[in-house]
C-alpha cells in the first residue's frame, strides 16, 4: 500500500520511520512518502496561510499550495481500476476514526493524508479534491489538537499494522480491543508472584477452555465498567454468556 502525507511539519512524521512501520517500509510492504507543503509555494516566504474571510482569530491554510501538492500525487493508471485514492483530512469536524475504519482503509491501495494547521484548510480544497479523491474528513477523537500530524501518526499505524506481513504474528491482530466490539483482556507474565501480587490462578491451570472463558469474562467486565457505550451495541446472547458479577 502507498501512503502519502502532506504537512508543513514533515519532521513530525519521523516516528513512522521507527519500529514495525519503519521495518515494513524497509521491507517494501509499505510505501510511505512525507511531502512538505511549503515545497508547493512559490513566494519568497513560502507562505501557506492567510487571514480568514468573515474575520475571526487565527489564520487559514491557503488553497493553492494544497491543490498543487494534491495534483502532484494524482494517481497513476495503475490505481484507476481500484478507483480514486482516499484523501483523509484530519479534522475535529470529521467522522471519528475507529478500528472498523482502519480495516476499511487497510483495503485501499493508496491513502493520502492532508495535515492541516492553524484554523484549518480552506474548505474549497476538500470540495475541489473530490474530483480526483474520495475525501474523508476524519477525527481522532472528541478533543482539540493543534494540527493533523498527531492524528495521522495514529491513523497510519492503525492501518499499516493490519497489512499482511507488518505485524510478526498475525494471530495478535485477532484478539484485540474493538476487534469484536469489546476491550481486550488483561495480560500477565513472569513472575507469577510479584511483590505479593498473584497472576490469576486460572492462567496457570493449562485448562484452555477455562482460560478462554476467563479472558472473555474479563473483556465483558472491563467493557461494561470502562465503555458502557460499547456494551449497548452487544447482543443479549453475548451478554448472557458472561458472568459479569457487577
Ligand atoms: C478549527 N480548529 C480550531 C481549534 C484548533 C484546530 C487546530 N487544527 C488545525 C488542523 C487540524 C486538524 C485536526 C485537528 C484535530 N483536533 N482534534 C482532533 N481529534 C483532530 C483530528 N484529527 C485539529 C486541527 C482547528
Amino acid at each position: 500500500m502507498r501512503f502519502d502525507v502532506i504537512s508543513i511539519f514533515p519532521e513530525y512524521l519521523a516516528p513512522l520511520e521507527l519500529s514495525l512501520i519503519g521495518k515494513a517500509r524497509q521491507d517494501g510492504l509499505v510505501q510511505l512518502t512525507v511531502h512538505d507543503l511549503r515545497d508547493f509555494t512559490h513566494d519568497r516566504h513560502r507562505t501557506v496561510d492567510d487571514t480568514p474571510y468573515g474575520g475571526g482569530a487565527g489564520m487559514v491554510m491557503k488553497p493553492e499550495p494544497w491543490a498543487q501538492a494534491l495534483e502532484s500525487l494524482k494517481p497513476g493508471t495503475e490505481t484507476l481500476e481500484a478507483g480514486q485514492p482516499v484523501l483523509v483530512v484530519p479534522s475535529p469536524a470529521g467522522e471519528v476514526f475507529t478500528q472498523a475504519i482502519a480495516e476499511e482503509l487497510a483495503a485501499e491501495e493508496h491513502l493520502v493524508f492532508a495535515c492541516g494547521r492553524y484554523e484549518g484548510i480552506d474548505e474549497r480544497v476538500l470540495e475541489w479534491a473530490a474530483q480526483n479523491y474520495r475525501v474523508r474528513p476524519m477525527s481522532l477523537g472528541d478533543y482539540v489538537l493543534n494540527g493533523g500530524e498527531v492524528a495521522v501518526l495514529a491513523m497510519v499505524e492503525a492501518v499499516a499494522r493490519l497489512l499482511p506481513g507488518v505485524v510478526g504474528n498475525p494471530e495478535s491482530l485477532i484478539e484485540e480491543s474493538h476487534q469484536d466490539g469489546l476491550l481486550e483482556y488483561p495480560v500477565y507474565t513472569k513472575p507469577s508472584d510479584w511483590r505479593d501480587n498473584q497472576v490469576p490462578e486460572v492462567l496457570l491451570s493449562g485448562n484452555h477452555a477455562k482460560i478462554a472463558r476467563f479472558r472473555r469474562d474479563e473483556q465483558l467486565r472491563r467493557t461494561a465498567v470502562r465503555r458502557p457505550d460499547l456494551i449497548a451495541q452487544l447482543s443479549v446472547a453475548e451478554l448472557n454468556k458472561a458472568d459479569l458479577g457487577l
